[in-house]
């Protein structure tokens, strides 16, 4: 898509569907306190692009880890994996998370991000829900090892989930039912201002698997 940025001056709230190839891209322009940046593409993977990477996602070593907060340990509600370059380690409530060397599949979606929408990128969280009883709480991809003004870029597979994003200051909600295929990307701002959270829906039944693009400092914990 040309002109990823080209909306990004209007200061009125406003929505914009545009067609781009087959994917309706829909911009949410930036007025920081009601919209948030972000870009959503609906089918951004085709259906056999969505299988080869749902066939690689049965061969992750994907884990429930056991994280503290405030001061308690909890499993966390779905399984988690870290994939990256070398030295793109990731810390996620006082664990230490070595980077897993790129999947094949995964590598090309990574490089379909670059060369679709100059998305950089040198590691990725894969997150598992098994069903509608997990899910992830509030917060901001905020860690310090991210690179200043990056953009994060999920991608999902599987159930269609609601993505709740909450401005941080006057706590506008907005939501998007990511479906199977969809990328998200966060732009700069995003992180800074708004938090996400994909909160429990009782009445999915299937699997959904997100998968969130980072571009972090190497080697920031050494
Ligand atoms: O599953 C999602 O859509 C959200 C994942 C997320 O927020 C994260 O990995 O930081
Ligand atoms: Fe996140």
């Amino acid at each position: 898509m040309s002109g990823l940025q080209k909306g990004f001056d209007f200061d009125v709230p406003q929505t914009e569907l545009a067609l781009d190839a087959d994917n309706v891209v829909v911009e949410y322009k930036i007025n920081q306190q009601v919209n948030p940046p972000v870009t959503w593409v609906k089918g951004f993977l085709s259906a056999k692009q969505q299988q080869l990477l749902l066939n690689e996602v049965t061969h992750y070593p994907l884990e429930k880890v056991t994280i503290e907060v405030y001061g308690k340990q909890h499993l966390i509600p779905r399984t988690q994996a870290w994939f990256g370059d070398v030295g793109c380690d990731y810390h996620y409530s006082k664990l230490h998370i070595n980077a897993l060397p790129w999947p094949r599949v995964l590598s090309r979606l990574r490089q379909k991000l670059l060369s679709d929408y100059q998305i950089q990128s040198n590691s990725v969280l894969v997150n598992r829900y098994a069903d509608g009883h997990d899910c992830m709480g509030w917060h901001s991809d905020d860690e310090p090892e991210i690179v200043t003004r990056s953009a994060i870029a999920s991608v999902t597979l599987g159930a269609c989930r609601d993505f709740v994003v909450r401005h941080k200051e006057t706590q506008t909600k907005v939501n998007f039912a990511l479906e199977s295929g969809d990328l998200l990307i966060m732009h700069p701002g995003m992180q800074q201002h708004w938090q996400h959270a994909l909160p429990k829906r009782l009445k999915v039944t299937e699997p959904r698997i997100n998968f969130t693009f980072r571009h972090v400092i190497p080697h920031y914990y050494r």
